[in-house]
């Protein structure tokens, strides 16, 4: 059994690959780093260090790597042969990967069980995003038999896996916490075999749960840290008014969470707290940066602060905490993030509705424009 998994970063090697590694899948790993690239070719194993109060190693091997750039054609030949794509390069890469899946698809014999694609991002069905950039030129005959050659799957990934310490070569240190689901439909009666993973009929709930929980909470401990002048995650925590924000936000993420799928209040207090002990994990060298990264990613429309206040204006409340945090995202000022120094160019250029309507995707008949318009303005003003 053959996996090929697209980015071997952090979550790449961490998470991804040791699940499928421990289904019995031989990984192959594409990226376009090259020196890391090199540094997998000349391994025969690496460590995933699982840190926490108590710490375990895991080693992986049955693995072999393939520069995605500098060696396309192998790569296609790899993908036409497999039983598994994943993805793990970064919501706003899939276009770049979706030609070489496709070609790979060509390639495949029809006598093969349907590839089994699925992009594990940080995202809301990721994997149809990918399907649709797959799709996108291909004539409607064409698709017709080469659909049958994939099966695509959405999925929620979870495992915190901070940036690696210089000097940790291949190794990767992660929290021992994880979860994977994946939709079952797409599969038929075949779904591919990962005991890591939990297979379900219909994703929303826990992509909605976990992005609008693990990750709106997240980013708010990095808005909110960086704010207070703190460098990591951990001890981001451990500042009053970092945690409060933290805490009032994912009352209201939770709130709608509750309401909308139906999940048990409890659960999904215990869900919240565990999560807020996760982000302090001492053991993960987490920084603020990694976390905040990409923030017009983050303040995009159906993304982790404008997705769950846009439900919840349209439900006639006002998402305060949600709303102060989007304020201390517009202040994430990082000169080695793109997005961050495009941010801050925008605010200074663009008036409050026409930044509110291109990064947050807001129409002015929205519920939630105007509020958003007052937090932006809010940041004009101190500049
Ligand atoms: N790190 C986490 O805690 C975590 C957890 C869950 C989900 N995720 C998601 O996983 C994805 C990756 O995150 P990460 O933290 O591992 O980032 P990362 O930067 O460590 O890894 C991304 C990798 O993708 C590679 N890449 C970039 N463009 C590529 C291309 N065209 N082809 C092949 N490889 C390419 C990069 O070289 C890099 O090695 C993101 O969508 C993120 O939201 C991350
Ligand atoms: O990867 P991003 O940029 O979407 O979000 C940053 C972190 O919140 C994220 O990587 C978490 O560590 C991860 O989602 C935990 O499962």
């Amino acid at each position: 059994m053959k996996a090929i998994h697209f980015g071997a970063g952090n979550i790449g090697r961490g998470f991804v690959g040791l699940l499928l590694h421990d289904a019995g899948y031989e990984v192959v790993f594409a990226d376009v780093d090259a020196s890391l690239i090199e540094a997998l070719q000349a391994a025969t194993s690496y460590t995933v260090h699982e840190a926490g109060e108590t710490s375990t190693d895991r080693v992986v091997d049955d693995f072999r790597a393939i520069n995605s750039r500098a060696e396309e054609e192998r790569l296609i030949e790899e993908i036409a042969t497999a039983d598994i794509v994943t993805t793990a390069v970064g919501p706003t890469v899939l276009p770049f990967v979706a030609p070489v899946i496709l070609a790979g698809l060509r390639r495949r014999a029809a006598e093969l069980a349907p590839l089994a694609v699925m992009a594990c991002e940080n995202a809301i069905n990721a994997t149809d995003v990918l399907a649709g950039h797959v799709w996108k030129d291909v004539s409607a005959e064409d698709r017709e038999y080469l659909s049958r050659r994939a099966a695509f799957a959405n999925t929620a990934v979870d495992r915190i896996v901070p940036g690696q310490a210089a000097g940790s070569g291949i190794d990767v240190t992660v929290e021992a916490f994880y979860e994977w689901v994946i939709e079952r439909g797409a599969f038929g009666d075949s779904a591919p075999v990962i005991p890591g993973a939990t297979f379900v009929d219909n994703l929303a709930p826990y992509i909605e749960r976990k992005l609008f929980t693990v990750n709106t909470g997240h980013a708010t401990v990095a808005y909110l840290g960086s704010l207070a002048g703190v460098s990591r995650i951990s001890d981001a925590l451990s500042v009053p008014e970092v945690l409060d924000g933290a805490r009032r936000v994912l009352e209201e993420t939770s709130a709608l969470l509750v309401a909308k799928h139906g999940l048990d209040e409890a659960a999904q207090r215990a869900y919240r707290e565990k999560i807020l002990v996760r982000f302090a994990n001492p053991a993960l060298p987490d920084t603020v940066e990694r976390v905040g990264r990409q923030p017009m990613r983050k303040l995009s429309r159906h993304e982790r602060f404008i997705g769950p206040a846009a439900e919840i204006a349209e439900g006639g409340a006002r998402p305060t905490a949600l709303l102060a945090a989007v304020g201390a995202a517009l202040r994430f000022d990082v000169p080695d993030d793109e997005q961050s120094v495009e941010l801050q160019r925008m605010l200074r250029s663009e008036t409050a509705e026409a930044f509110t309507g291109q990064v947050c995707g807001l129409d002015p008949a929205h519920p939630l424009f105007a509020d958003v318009v007052q937090v932006v303005r809010a940041a004009q003003d101190r500049l």
